[in-house]
């Protein structure tokens, strides 16, 4: 199976990384910034008890030559637009597309272009980051990829997805309700997303203040009662998962949102944050802790986007 893992960052390098290691035919599509980096320094991997590098495959965007099985789309939900331009060339009659990005925008957006039974559904698990040396550094923790079709009729691409993710040094899961995983998904990285985003702060130091983990979970209840008002419950194991993550003590957790936040950068604010103040407003449930989230997050966007 051929595989073209768009977006060698935080979670497209670590899982890319992975699956050349395990010996799958990989290729990375990336921009030249990055491509230098890697060309340089290998793709790392930093974690606990050590690392490891690999040569990448590269190619950039116009030098794409024939079609891939499987695309492993892992770009920023702000870069989906240009991403799918880049990689649109990869995509044939047989290629299934399998985004990691938090949210459930990008679905709409990539059935729209490529069909809807090219497109799985995603959702990753894993904490991982890029440091200043462009190394992707992976805190611990799980490191798992569920993924799965999104309508009963499963194309035949995805028993060859399931063995190309097998044994190889992440844990993957076909889900039989790959949307539903990732509405859950989509409540905990908000939940996460706005206890640490509101709080400037990771969960061990919100837990740490007077009433920290009060507001913690009461931003896991908000969320959660309003993925059920959407008809989308997550389950009361999510939920205390969610709740448990959010509220202990010492916890050095935050999120990507938190992390891009305090460096300055670009957040994916319209894609974690807006579409679910949407989904609230819609369906009538409160929101005011999101909402807040929401606010704070545009105004940081919206400074970012004006410096150009
Ligand atoms: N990090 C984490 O722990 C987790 C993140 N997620 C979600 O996964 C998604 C990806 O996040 P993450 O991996 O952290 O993001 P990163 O910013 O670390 O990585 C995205 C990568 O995509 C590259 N990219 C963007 N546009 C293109 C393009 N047109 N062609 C080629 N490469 C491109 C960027 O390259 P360049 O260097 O050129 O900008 C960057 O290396 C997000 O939706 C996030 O919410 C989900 C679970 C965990
Ligand atoms: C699991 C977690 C919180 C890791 O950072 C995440 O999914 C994200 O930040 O997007």
């Amino acid at each position: 199976m051929k595989i073209l893992v768009v977006g060698a960052g935080a979670t497209g390098g670590y899982f890319g990384a992975r699956l050349v290691q395990g010996g799958r035919d990989v290729t990375f599509l990336v921009r030249p910034g990055r491509a230098g980096v890697l060309r340089k320094r290998g793709l790392r991997i930093v974690e606990p008890g050590g690392g490891s590098v690999v040569e990448p495959n590269l190619v950039e965007a116009g030098g794409l030559d024939g079609t891939y099985d499987l695309v492993l789309l892992s770009v920023k939900a702000t870069g989906l637009d240009a991403a799918i331009e880049d990689f649109a060339p990869a995509v044939g009659p047989g290629t299934v597309i399998l985004p990691v990005l938090n949210g459930m925008r990008h679905i709409e957006v990539l059935a729209e272009r490529f069909g809807d039974e090219a497109v799985l559904g995603g959702a990753a698990r894993v904490v991982t980051t890029v440091n200043d040396e462009g190394d992707i550094v992976r805190v611990g923790g799980p490191h798992l990829l569920t993924y799965g079709a999104r309508s009963t009729s499963v194309p035949d691409q995805v028993a060859e997805v399931e063995k190309a993710f097998t044994g190889v040094g992440f844990d993957a899961v076909l889900s039989d309700d790959i949307v539903e995983d990732m509405w859950t998904k989509w409540a905990f990285i908000t939940s996460v997303g706005a206890v640490t985003c509101l709080m400037r702060g990771s969960v061990g130091e919100v837990v740490a203040v007077p009433g920290g983990a009060a507001f913690a979970g009461a931003v896991v209840d908000e969320v959660a009662a309003i993925v059920a008002a959407a008809g989308h419950p997550v389950s009361e194991t999510a939920v205390e998962s969610t709740r448990s993550t959010v509220t202990t003590p010492g916890s050095p957790l935050t999120s990507s949102l938190y992390r891009d936040l305090v460096a300055d950068q670009s957040v994916e604010v319209e894609a974690l944050f807006g579409d679910l103040l949407e989904v609230a407003e819609r369906v009538g449930a409160p929101a005011p802790l999101l909402g807040l989230t929401t606010g704070l997050l545009r105004v940081h966007q919206a400074r970012v986007t004006g410096r150009g």
